[in-house]
C-alpha cells in the first residue's frame, strides 16, 4: 500500500503545497506540533514529487524533494560522513523490487541482511572521544546538523563513558518510550506547558531546548557506529570492514543500547522472503513495544555489499525503510461522552470526526479521566492527534493547539453520576460514581419507577440509594414485598411518606404489560415498543413464549433486533418470575394474544393469513401524531400517556408526521408538524375533536 499522492493541479497549487510542507516540516523538525500528520504530510509531499517530475523547469527552491529532513532542517557542526534519510517500501513487492535494483546495480546479490526497528525519534551523533561523550549533534540537513551536547546526561543508553576509551562516533535515534512521553508531559502540563502532541515530537522539543526548570529522560538506541578524523587507524580499518551486525554487537559491548534488548532486537537473514516474514513479525509485535516504530529497516549487513552499492545524495542505496501504515491522524473532538463501568468508574470518552486509521475508521477514543483531560488542557472542537495501534483501544494524544479557531468550548464534567445521578467520588483521579457497583441497580430502579413506566411516586434516586444502602433492595421485584417496618426504619421516612409509598407501589402492581416490560429496561425497548410488544403478546406468557420469528411479527422489530430480545426475556425470567410472585400485573388490558403461529399452526388453519393484532378500535389501523400542548380531558396527559391512548385504541403512535402519517392531533403552540400535515393534506384534530373519537376509552 503506497500513499496516495495529493494532487497539484497548477504552479498556484504547487506552490501552496511547497509552502504548506516547508512550514509542516520545520514545526515537525523542531519539535513544534506539526499541522499535519505524518500521513497527510506525505501525500502533500508525493503530490509535489509528481508535479515536478512533470513540470522539472518550475521545481522551487523550498521543495522538500530529494532533501534530508524536506531541507527543513540545518546546522551549524558539520558532519565527517553524511546523515541521510532512508527510502520507503510499503510493500512486499516493493521490497522485492529494491533488492532486484540493487543487485542490477552493484552487479550482486546482498548475501545478508540485518532487519530492525525503524525507531520513531530523532537522529543524532554521538561523538566519543578516549572514551568520553564530548558532543552530540542533530542530523539537520544531513551535512551539518545542531549542537544539542546540553542533553549529554539525560538519554539513558547513551553512557557518558564507554568500556574502553576509544574514538568513535555512535549515531543512533533518541526517543521517548511511552512512559517517559507520559511523564514528559505531566511534567510539562505541571509548569504550564502545552502537551507534547507524540512521543517523536516531545524527544524533538526536549533535545532542542536549552534552558527549561527541569529535565525529562529520554531514550537512545544506537544504530551505526563509524570512525570519527582522529580515530586511531587500527580501528578505524575495522569499523569500516565489521558488518552491520558485528558493529552492534560491539557498540552493545561498549556500554550503548541498541534494539538488542527489545522484543524485535536486530536480526540477521539471508533470503528477502526472511526479511518479508521478519517485517510481518515486527509488525504485529508493533502495539505491543513501550516505545514507537514507524516501520522496519533493512539494510545489507556485509561491508563489502554496502561499499559496492555507496549512497545518494538523500539516502543510502544499502538500506532502506520498509514502512508500517501511520498510527497517528489528526482529527477533530467534537464531544465528550461520559459512561460509566461496572465498576461504577465513570470514564470519558471523545466522539470524533470519524478519521481512517491504519484501514479502521475511528469514530471514539478514550481520555483516560478528568485530570487527564484538564492537563492536556483538550476543549470541544480542538484538533487533536489520535493514536491507533493493532487492538488497542485509540487514544487521543493531545490538542494541536495552533490550529484553534477560537470556537472551541470547554469539556464541561459531570457534577452527579450521568447513570444513576447519585454523587462522584472525585478523591481518586479515575471519578467513580458513589453507589460503586451498585451504580447500575440505583439508575434501573430508578428509571424503573419513572413516570413513563411503573410511575411510582415518591421513589425517585435519593430513596432508591437510600433502600439500595439499606440492603433492602437488591432488585426491582424486592420493591414490591417492602414491609411497612423497613421503611419505617429508613432516614427520613415518616408515617405518611412510608403510607404513600406503599400505596403507589400497590398502584404500581396494576399496571399494564407494556409499562412493567418498559420498567424492566430491555436493550431496544422503549416506551413505544414496549407498548407495541405488549398489544402484540398481551401477556408475559405469550411473550416469554416468543422465539425471534413471532417476535419479529411485532411492527418494527427486524431480524436483528428480534433475537436480542428474545435472549433478554429469558436472562430476565428469574426476575420475571419473581415480579409474578409478587403480584405484578403481567397482561395488557384491551389486547388479545396473537393466534398460535409456527410450522404445526399453519398446516391446521391452511396458512390462513393472521389477523392483524390490536386492529379492532376507533382508531383501527391509523398513524397518529400528537403535537403541542394538550387541552381539556387530556391535559393531564403526557406525551406518553397520549401514545398510549392511541395504541389502546388501536392506532399507531409516532412522533414525525411523514405521508404515512393519517391523523395529527394538534393541540395549542403545535409548529412544524402541523405545518407539515397541512402541507400534505393530512388530516388534522383538535384536542376536543381527538377526545371525542376516543371517548370509550377515557376514564
Ligand atoms: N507531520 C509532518 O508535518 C512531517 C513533516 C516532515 C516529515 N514527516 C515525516 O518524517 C518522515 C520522513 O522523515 P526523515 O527523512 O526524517 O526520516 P525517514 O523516515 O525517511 O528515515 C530516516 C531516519 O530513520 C531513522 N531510523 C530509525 N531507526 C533506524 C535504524 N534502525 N537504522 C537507521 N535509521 C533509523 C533515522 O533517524 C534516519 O534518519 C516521514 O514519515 C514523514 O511523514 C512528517
Ligand atoms: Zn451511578
Amino acid at each position: 500500500m503506497t500513499t496516495p499522492a495529493s494532487v497539484i493541479v497548477d504552479s498556484a497549487a504547487y506552490a501552496q503545497a511547497v509552502e504548506d510542507a516547508a512550514r509542516a516540516a520545520a514545526a515537525y523538525y523542531a519539535g513544534g506540533s506539526s499541522p499535519l500528520d505524518d500521513a497527510t504530510y506525505d501525500r502533500l509531499a508525493r503530490g509535489i514529487a509528481a508535479w515536478e517530475a512533470e513540470h522539472p523547469d518550475e521545481v522551487l527552491p523550498d521543495s522538500p524533494t530529494g532533501k534530508v529532513a524536506g531541507g527543513a532542517a540545518e546546522g551549524d557542526v558539520p558532519h565527517t560522513v553524511p546523515m541521510l534519510s532512508l527510502d520507503n517500501v510499503f510493500s512486499p513487492e516493493e521490497f522485492l523490487a529494491w533488492t532486484v535494483s540493487l543487485a542490477r546495480r552493484t552487479g550482486r546479490e546482498v548475501d545478508r541482511f540485518v532487519v530492525g526497528p525503524k525507531l520513531d525519534g530523532l537522529a543524532v551523533a554521538a561523538r566519543y572521544r578516549a572514551g568520553r561523550l564530548t558532543r552530540l549533534i542533530t542530523r539537520g540537513d544531513g551535512t551539518a546538523g545542531e549542537d544539542v551536547s546540553h542533553a549529554i546526561g539525560t538519554v539513558e543508553g547513551l553512557p557518558e563513558t564507554l568500556a574502553e576509551p576509544v574514538t568513535v562516533e555512535m549515531r543512533g535515534e533518541i526517543l521517548m518510550t511511552t512512559a517517559q512521553f507520559e511523564h514528559a508531559n505531566e511534567v510539562r502540563t505541571g509548569h504550564g506547558g502545552q502537551p507534547f502532541a507524540n512521543p517523536r515530537n516531545a524527544a524533538a522539543g526536549t533535545l532542542r531546548a536549552r534552558e527549561r526548570a527541569y529535565t525529562v529522560p529520554m531514550t537512545f538506541f544506537g544504530y551505526g557506529m563509524l570512525p570519527l578524523p582522529e580515530t586511531d587507524a587500527v580501528l578505524a580499518g575495522r569499523l569500516d570492514d565489521l558488518a552491520q551486525s558485528d558493529l552492534m554487537s560491539m557498540a552493545a559491548g561498549l556500554g550503548v543500547h541498541t534494539s538488542a534488548g527489545t522484543a524485535v532486537p536486530d536480526v540477521v537473514v539471508t533470503t528477502p522472503e526472511q526479511v518479508v516474514a521478519r517485517v510481518r513479525e515486527t509488525a504485529a509485535l508493533r502495539a505491543e513495544l513501550p516505545f514507537g516504530i514507524d516501520g522496519i529497516v533493512v539494510k545489507a549487513d556485509l561491508a563489502a555489499d554496502r561499499r559496492a552499492a555507496g549512497s545518494g545524495s538523500r539516502a543510502p542505496r544499502w538500506a532502506v525503510a520498509y514502512k508500517l501504515p501511520a498510527v497517528e491522524r489528526i482529527t477533530r473532538l467534537l464531544e465528550v461522552e461520559w459512561n460509566v463501568g461496572r465498576t461504577g468508574v465513570i470514564a470519558p470518552r471523545g466522539v470524533l470526526e470519524p478519521v481512517v486509521i491504519d484501514g479502521s475508521t475511528i469514530t471514539y477514543a478514550t481520555l483516560h479521566n478528568p485530570a487527564d483531560i484538564t492537563r492536556r488542557g483538550l476543549r470541544l472542537g480542538d484538533h487533536v492527534m489520535v493514536h491507533r495501534a493493532g487492538d488497542v483501544i485509540p487514544r487521543i494524544e493531545a490538542p494541536v493547539a495552533h490550529l484553534r479557531t477560537g470556537d472551541e468550548r470547554p469539556i464541561a464534567f459531570p457534577a452527579v453520576c450521568p447513570r444513576c445521578g447519585s454523587d462522584i467520588d472525585t478523591s481518586q483521579e479515575r471519578w467513580r460514581c458513589a453507589q460503586g457497583r451498585n451504580c447500575h441497580l440505583v439508575a434501573s430502579l430508578a428509571y424503573a419507577a419513572g413516570r413513563d413506566q411503573l410511575d411510582i411516586e415518591g421513589l425517585g434516586a435519593t430513596r432508591v440509594v437510600q433502600l439500595v444502602e439499606a440492603g433492602l433492595v437488591a432488585d426491582l421485584a424486592d420493591l414490591f414485598t417492602l414491609g411497612r417496618e423497613q421503611l419505617l426504619g429508613l432516614d427520613r421516612m415518616g408515617q405518611t411518606s412510608t403510607d404513600n409509598l406503599l400505596a403507589a407501589l400497590a398502584a404500581a402492581k396494576e399496571q399494564p404489560l407494556s409499562r412493567v416490560l418498559c420498567a424492566l429496561g430491555v436493550r431496544g425497548t422503549g416506551r413505544s415498543m414496549s407498548r407495541r410488544i405488549a398489544r402484540h403478546f398481551a401477556t408475559m406468557a405469550h411473550i416469554r413464549a416468543a422465539d425471534a420469528g413471532a417476535m419479529q411479527q411485532v411492527e418494527g422489530i427486524g431480524p436483528e433486533k428480534a433475537p436480542s430480545i428474545v435472549a433478554e426475556i429469558a436472562e430476565l425470567a428469574p426476575l420475571i418470575d419473581k415480579l409474578a410472585a409478587a403480584g405484578v400485573g403481567m397482561t395488557e388490558p384491551g389486547a388479545t394474544p396473537p393466534p398460535v403461529t409456527g410450522a404445526d399452526a399453519e398446516e391446521e388453519d391452511g396458512g390462513r393469513p393472521l389477523a392483524a393484532p390490536g386492529a379492532a378500535g376507533p382508531l383501527a389501523g391509523m398513524r397518529v401524531v400528537v403535537t403541542g400542548a394538550m387541552t381539556g380531558s387530556l391535559e393531564k396527559l403526557s406525551r406518553n400517556e397520549m401514545n398510549e391512548l392511541v395504541e389502546r385504541a388501536g392506532g399507531h403512535s409516532s412522533s414525525s408526521v411523514s405521508r404515512k402519517t393519517t391523523l395529527v392531533v394538534a393541540g395549542e403552540g403545535a409548529g412544524s408538524k402541523r405545518a407539515k400535515a397541512e402541507q400534505l393534506g393530512i388530516r388534522l384534530a383538535t384536542p376536543e375533536e381527538f377526545a371525542a373519537l376516543v371517548a370509550g376509552l377515557l376514564d
